[in-house]
């Protein structure tokens, strides 16, 4: 393995076995009967048995898996195909050109090809942006300081669509969010447009990930094993797979099949908290492998700054006491992007820091 940088090797407990068991997958749901359907009508068509159907089959997925993969899901696919297009594009410029719109501590959002995850570094390169701009923010992560920042994207000058493609994309997955938020809250006997008022000022961002070829795929990982620190993720896979999910019923790492056309659906630990942990915000990595690059694209969808995430009233009682003290959003997502430009020597922050 001679020049591979020792930062990307995994201890050996976390290597990826290569050929994973081709064993029982996530469950794969169907949202042909969501045509119309608008949880901010608090899901007044929700009374049709097809919709019933499909808050159960959802229920059911947050529960066993906190994973799921959705077809019918009303995103065009040429816009999908476009920004797969621009990507590539980006991508494949030479890192001087990338590096013009490099990420660092004040400019959040952009190009970054050293992102460690849990201290090893991912065998990967992206691009962030944010979905509404500018994105409000608190000043300073300290607790007690007010102030109000506003964070901004960066754009590179080529590919010159990819501004408007990534636009164009976003706004089409955050209508699939918000619907899959109706159904989520309904499945938990909630007002389909229960979760819609955290998103006002909402702090989504959308990811352009490329894992490039890899000599070492025994050793290294595209992305460590991590939990994702928001809402809801919306990720487009293309066809070369990697990504793994860690099964709830037994902890076997299981790789999620790319099915063309398809999202897959992940439950945040914001969903987590929420929920009182009915629903359980799952460990996922990403093998990367030594013929095929990959890419992917995940949609953060992420509530406003001034969020107070905690469990929801109306799911805890004497008996189900809340598992979570409240805590401030803007303040934890702050907090997360300035310990990514730092080796840390103790954890990432992390909601079971706020476990009751
Ligand atoms: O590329 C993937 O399949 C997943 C990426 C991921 O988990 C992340 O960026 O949080
Ligand atoms: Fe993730």
């Amino acid at each position: 393995m001679g020049e591979v940088d020792p930062a990307f090797i995994q201890d050996v407990e976390h290597r990826p076995k290569l050929a994973a068991p081709q064993a029982e997958g996530i469950p794969l749901i169907d949202l042909a009967s969501l045509t119309g359907y608008s949880p901010s009508d608090g899901g007044a068509v929700a009374a049709s048995t097809a919709i019933e159907r499909l808050v159960a089959e959802i229920g059911d997925a947050c529960k066993k898996w906190g994973f799921f993969a959705v077809v019918n899901h009303g995103v065009a696919v040429e816009k999908r195909e476009r920004i797969e297009r621009e990507a590539r594009e980006f991508f494949g410029q030479g890192l001087e050109e990338k590096k013009k719109v490099r990420r660092d501590e004040r400019k959040v959002f952009g190009y970054y090809e050293t992102e460690h995850t849990k201290n090893v570094r991912d065998w990967k390169e992206v691009f962030d942006f944010a979905v509404q701009e500018p994105m409000l923010v608190p000043a300073s992560h300290e607790d007690g300081e007010e102030g109000v920042t506003e964070w901004t994207n960066q754009w590179p000058e080529y590919p010159p669509g990819l501004r408007e493609a990534l636009k164009e994309y976003a706004r089409e997955l955050e209508k699939l969010a918000y619907k899959l938020m109706g159904l989520i809250a309904q499945s938990l006997g909630l007002p389909a447009n229960r979760f819609d008022e955290f998103f006002k000022d909402q702090t989504s961002f959308v990811r352009l990930n490329h894992y490039p070829v890899c000599p070492v795929p025994h050793l290294a990982l595209g992305v460590g094993r991590h939990k994702d620190a928001v809402a809801l993720t919306i990720l487009a896979q293309d066809d070369v797979g990697g990504l793994e999910v860690k099964r709830k019923s037994d902890g076997e790492w299981v790789l999620v099949k790319p099915i063309p056309d398809s999202f897959i659906i992940n439950v945040g630990d914001i969903i987590q908290v929420w929920s009182n942990k009915a629903y359980e915000s799952v460990e996922h990595r990403v093998m990367v492998n030594s013929e095929k690059e990959r890419f992917s694209i995940p949609f953060f969808f992420s509530p406003s700054h001034y969020t107070m995430v905690q469990p929801l009233k109306e799911l805890t009682d004497e008996h189900d006491p809340p598992k979570y003290r409240p805590y401030n959003w803007g303040k934890f997502l702050v907090t997360r992007k300035a310990s990514n430009f730092k080796k840390l020597e103790v954890e990432n922050i992390q909601i079971h820091h706020f476990r009751i």
